[in-house]
Parts: C-alpha cells; structure tokens; sequence
C-alpha cells in the first residue's frame, strides 16, 4: 500500500523534518508542498538537506492544493489549521502538528492561545494509556507539543501506578529549532551560543496546560505542573528533569519497576539501565526517547529525566508514529531509534 501525502508548511522546520522521514518511509509518496510567503519559490533553496526533492516548487496553502491526497500534515502556526482542516474530507487523514486539536479544555486552550478553542482530535502520543486505541483508523490526529512529548513520557509511569502526588516540578532544557524558522531577536546566534536562559517562567507556557491534561489523566486526579523551559544554545533536543514528591511506601525498587512495566513493549521509549541518564545527542535525529529515573529518599521525591529530538519524536518522528497507527502500518515503519553521533 503506498499513500500520498501532503506537507502543508514544507518551507518550515517541522515540516522539513517530516519530509526527511517521508523520504524513507516505504508507504508514502510525496504530494502536494505548501508554504505562505515561500510560495513559489524552489524546496532546495529553503530545505538543501532534502536533495531528491530540491526541484519541488512549493506551492500555496489551499484547500485546492491539498485534495486528492490520502494524507494531509499541518505544520503550520498556532491557529491556522483548523481553517485549512475543515475543507478536507472526513476520508482525509488530517495530521495536526499544531496545537490546534490537543486541548480538550475550551478555557485552557482561549487562555493560552488567545482564540476560540477549534475542539479535540485524538492525540498523538500513543505511549499514554488508551492513546493507541483511539488512533487506530481514524482520519484527525493532534501531533503532542514537543515539551509536553518530553515530560509526559518522563512522568506518567509515576502517575499512572499511583506512586507521586499530583504536584510536578519541571525544567525542562529546548534546542532552538523548537521556536521555528521565524526570525525571532531572542534566537539570534550572539544571544544564543553560549549560554542557556530561562522563558515562560511562572506558569505561562503554553505547553502547561498539555501537561496537566496528560499527567491528570494518568493520575485519575488533577495533577498540578509547575514548568519552567529553558533555552539551550543547540540546533535540537529537548532534555526534561521532572519530580514529584513521592507517596507513602514508595523506594526506588517500586519505582524502577513502575518505569519497566510501562516500556517493557515501547518500540522507541528506552528505559536505561540503572546509572546511565539521557543525552540529547543519543537521540538527534532518531525516534528514540531516553528516559531515567531515580527516588531522592532524602527529599522523599521521584525525579525522572528524559531525552528527545524536538522535530523528531517531538513532532514529525510522532506524526509519522501516529500516521502509520491510524492506517494501520507496522507502528515503526519509516522509523529509527538510531541516532547521529557524535
Ligand atoms: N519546531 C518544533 O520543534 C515543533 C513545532 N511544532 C509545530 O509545528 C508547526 C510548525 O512549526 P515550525 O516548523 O517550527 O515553524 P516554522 O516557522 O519553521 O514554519 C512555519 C511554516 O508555516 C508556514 N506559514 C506561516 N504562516 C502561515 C500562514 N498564515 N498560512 C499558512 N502557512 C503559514 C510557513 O511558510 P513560509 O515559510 O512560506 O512563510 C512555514 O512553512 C507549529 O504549529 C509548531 O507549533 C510542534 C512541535 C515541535
Ligand atoms: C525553544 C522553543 O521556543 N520552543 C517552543 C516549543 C515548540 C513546540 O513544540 O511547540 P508547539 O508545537 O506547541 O509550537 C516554545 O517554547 O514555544
């Protein structure tokens, strides 16, 4: 079976990534490109890296351009997919790289965003409990954000057996393609290169409220996040150190358990072995999710780390991973969970 796909957002960085990953997978071929202001201008001279499609003339984003194919991706802004969306058929698999569909609260999503709330697609992390089920077969799916990828890989194993309060303490460390291709003053080389600084601090992230929806779920109670993302002078990688205060009866033979039952089966969530701790550079570029975690019987707190590529297993690896759920592909086809080193 091969199934035709089209990239909506093909100039940006989550849609080159996607195409890096479509370019090997055995099932797709490539459609439709689309970009905004890049419209018209050639893949290659935006996207080198993605030599057998540099002659590709990306084209507008319009309904006209995306029928016909089996597959549409949306890497496209915050708010802008929902519009496109609903002008491609239910037979359509829409997959969502945007935030659009994640969050189920209306509230959450006008506070965080700022617009009326589009609604819920199914989510794309099908590691989280019940998530493979509602991706198989159907034709919307809302990629995760990358920090909440991260996170709540990290911690629901905790939440999930019932051993950490539902308080998290979260700092989690972002490589800078994370904030797009948009030219933004913050993400300049002489503000970056050298130095890691802190955004979004005191619970105005965007990606807080993901958080709590996911972690909540796993807990069966609300689960309170307090999150601070920090900007790390690298291309990719996002690196999550999160704890929790641990329940009664808790020791680190409890929670080391709770951690193997969980990814015992994960094709791409790694659980290493006692004494080793994730490296973003053990992940660049793979599907892969490295994860630790330990018990601080001194602080009585779980601490859990994990290790992910932002664009791979943070946004496109996962779409992909979701994409072959939903038609019901082998879940790693066109995947890997090796890496580039050094
Ligand atoms: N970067 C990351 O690590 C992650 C990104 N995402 C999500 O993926 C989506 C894309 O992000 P990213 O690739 O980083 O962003 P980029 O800024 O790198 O790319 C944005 C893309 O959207 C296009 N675009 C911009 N404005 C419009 C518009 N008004 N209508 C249609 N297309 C438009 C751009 O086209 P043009 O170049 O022609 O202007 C470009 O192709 C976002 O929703 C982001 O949240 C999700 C997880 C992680
Ligand atoms: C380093 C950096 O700026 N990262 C982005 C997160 C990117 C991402 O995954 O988020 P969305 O898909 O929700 O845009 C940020 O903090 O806004």
């Amino acid at each position: 079976m091969t199934v035709r796909a089209a990239v909506a957002g093909a100039s940006g960085y989550a849609g080159g990534e996607l195409l890096r990953l479509l370019l090997a997978h055995p099932g797709v071929g490539i459609g439709a490109l689309t970009a905004h202001s890049n419209a018209g201008q050639r893949l290659g001279g935006l996207q080198p890296h993605l030599l057998p499609l540099a002659d590709r003339v990306l084209v507008d984003t319009t309904p006209e351009n995306l029928a016909g194919h089996d597959v549409v991706f949306l890497a496209l802004p915050h708010g802008q997919s929902a519009a496109v969306a609903e002008q491609l058929g239910p037979d359509t698999l829409v997959v969502d790289m945007g935030a659009d569909f994640r969050l189920k609260d209306a509230g959450d999503w006008e506070t965080f965003y700022g617009s009326p709330h589009a609604g819920t697609w199914p989510y794309g992390l099908p590691e989280l409990p019940g998530a493979r089920a509602a991706l198989e077969g159907t034709r919307r799916i809302a990629v995760p954000g990358c920090y909440p990828t991260a996170v709540s890989l990290a911690l629901f194993p905790a939440y999930a057996q019932g051993l950490a309060e539902p308080e998290a303490v979260i700092v989690a460390a972002s490589g800078t393609s994370g904030a797009g291709k948009a030219a933004k003053p913050h993400l300049l080389g002489s503000e970056v290169m050298g130095s890691m600084s802190p955004y979004g601090v005191g619970g105005g992230h965007r990606h807080t409220p993901e958080m709590i929806q996911n972690l909540s779920a796993a807990a069966g109670e609300r689960v309170t996040v307090s999150f601070t993302p920090t900007l790390a002078p690298m291309p990719r990688g996002i690196l999550a150190t999160c704890s929790a205060t641990a329940k009664p009866g808790v020791t680190g033979e409890s929670v080391r358990a709770a951690y193997e039952k969980a990814y015992a089966d994960e094709p791409f969530v790694h659980l290493l072995p006692e004494g080793q701790w994730p490296a973003t550079a053990s992940v660049y570029g793979s599907n892969a999710v490295q994860i630790q975690v330990a018990y601080d019987p001194a602080a009585n707190r779980i601490i859990a780390i994990s290790a992910i590529d932002n664009l791979a297993k943070g946004t496109a690896g996962g779409a992909v991973q979701s994409m072959n759920i939903a038609l019901g592909l082998p879940e790693d086809t066109g995947l890997s969970t090796t890496g580039v080193a050094p």
